[in-house]
């Protein structure tokens, strides 16, 4: 049993027109733990982030965001949570800091300098040199610690990651990864959906397989230095057989 599921997904059906993507869906992520969500193109994971955010109405089962329905109260479910798309939109022409505190006005949230937007861009490891710095010139790293911050300062409960870490070279890989466990060990649940196996296999505390619109296979970490196959996690993906 799975104390505090804070995204708690039961039995999702979702269809467009004629095609059903969603096929009896199941998935709960605990408060401080990080989720992988993996699958093949079309397999369903952005439809199943859609439902988490609101923005679709599904056939039937249950989806529900810190206890809450975002089909029906979409504002509400939206609070609980950031979402942090493959591609972070901030504005350009306003800096790491600026950026910050206008998106927690927006959100209506606490935005002091001192004792909110700064201990958290410091939390996310932003270069000092960048707090002030316009976020036009970020690299995706940056850009996605200025996103974490936004996060870790609203308090949010829930962290939705599309993609986080194509385009990111490995070490910027890792850096990311990192930057994730310290939202989990604030408690926050976590649903990172992605190609990366190696990222993946570095970070997630579970991994599911999404297939057929359902969770295929489940997959828990291991003892730390051994936390999952990544060759037969290879193998799973791709269909092919492993050797060795
Ligand atoms: N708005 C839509 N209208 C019709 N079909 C859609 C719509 N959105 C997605 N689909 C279809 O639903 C299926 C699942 O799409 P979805 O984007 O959820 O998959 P995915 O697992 O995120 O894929 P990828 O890894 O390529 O991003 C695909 O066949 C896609 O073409």
């Amino acid at each position: 049993m799975m104390r505090d599921a804070a995204i708690d997904v039961r039995a999702l059906r979702h269809s467009y027109g004629q095609r059903e993507v969603l096929r009896g869906l199941d998935l709960r992520v605990a408060a401080g733990e990080i989720y992988a969500l993996l699958g093949g193109n079309g397999a369903g994971k952005s439809t199943t982030l859609s439902a988490l955010l609101g923005f679709i109405r599904p056939g039937s089962g249950s989806v529900q965001v810190c206890g809450i329905d975002p089909a029906t109260a979409p504002q509400d479910a939206r609070a609980q949570l950031a979402y942090v798309p493959e591609s972070v939109a901030l504005y350009d022409h306003l800096t790491a800091r600026e950026n910050v505190e206008y998106f927690l006005a927006l959100a209506r949230a606490a935005r002091d300098r001192g004792t909110v937007i700064d201990p958290a861009l410091d939390a996310v490891g932003l270069p000092g040199h960048a707090w002030d710095a316009r976020v036009g010139g970020f690299s995706k790293g940056m850009r996605q610690k200025v996103a974490i911050a936004l996060a870790l300062a609203r308090h949010v409960p829930v962290l939705l990651l599309d993609e986080p870490t194509s385009g990111l070279d490995p070490s910027a890989t890792l850096e990311f990864n990192r930057l994730i466990e310290t939202a989990r060990d604030r408690g926050v649940a976590i649903l990172m959906v992605t190609h990366d196996l190696l990222s993946a296999v570095d970070v997630a505390d579970r991994i599911g397989f999404l297939s057929e619109g359902r969770i295929e296979e489940e997959l828990v970490a291991g003892a730390a230095g051994a936390r999952f196959d990544l060759n037969a996690l290879h193998a799973r993906y791709t269909g092919a057989k492993v050797s060795g």
